[in-house]
């Protein structure tokens, strides 16, 4: 992945100041800043979310296009809970979500269950999305991040709800992955995370 001079403007706001970095497999680089200084403007341009107004982004060695099926099949994102449907399970949600990437269909259930034993949710499997906890529904939206396959994975404050052992099995699946050789970029505001995690940081300086 390669970042350089990209900034992001609206009308007369800056929403991204000239950022340049660059991230290889297997490195998790967190993303600092104190709120409003682009972390999230910053992942969404490498998601193709949002355009840059200068600079040039390059992802898995090429251009970033959300709509080329070959581009998401390498990124994955969690920016946000994702959508959700009110009559699935979390056990359907997550087989449904391993089922689109997965190529041996007899794998999907056992990828399931492990992310949901990842995520200690394998006691939630048969509940819906709105009888979970603000926490609990934080590990299913990283559950379905986590169980594809991906070359680069986004995360926007993927700690956020969680308490500091589940905080933990999020840093265990994040080093699990980077060992697999994922590029990782995870804006956050926990310390613990980063400090657990991180193989590098990018602080987004604010502005005045
Ligand atoms: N559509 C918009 N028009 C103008 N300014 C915007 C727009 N969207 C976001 N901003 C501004 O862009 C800046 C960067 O926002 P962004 O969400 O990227 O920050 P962040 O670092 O992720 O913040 P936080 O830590 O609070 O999540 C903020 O000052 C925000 O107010």
């Amino acid at each position: 992945m390669s970042v350089n001079a990209v900034s992001v403007g609206v009308d007369d706001a800056l929403l991204l100041p000239a950022t340049t970095f660059q991230a290889g497999p297997g490195q998790i680089v967190a993303l600092r800043g104190e709120n409003g200084s682009g972390k999230t403007t910053l992942l969404r341009v490498l998601t193709g979310r949002a355009r840059p107004t200068a600079g040039t982004v390059q992802v898995c060695g090429g251009p970033v296009n959300e709509r080329d099926p070959a581009f998401r099949r390498r990124v994955a994102t969690m920016i946000g809970l994702p959508p959700m449907a009110s009559d699935l399970t979390v056990f359907d949600h997550v087989a449904l979500v391993s089922s689109t990437w997965e190529q041996d269909p007899g794998s999907v259930e056992s990828a399931a269950r492990s992310v949901l034993t990842e995520f200690d949710l394998v006691a939630l499997s048969t509940r819906y999305p709105h009888e979970l906890s603000s926490g609990q529904t934080q590990l299913f939206g990283l559950a379905l991040a986590f169980v594809r396959p991906f070359d680069v994975l986004l995360l926007d404050e993927p700690e956020q709800r969680l308490d500091p052992e589940r905080t933990e099995l999020l840093a265990r699946a994040m080093l699990d992955r980077r060992a697999s050789g994922a590029t990782i970029v995870a804006a956050t505001h926990s310390d613990r995370l980063a400090d657990r995690t991180a193989d590098r940081t990018l602080t987004l300086e604010a502005r005045s």
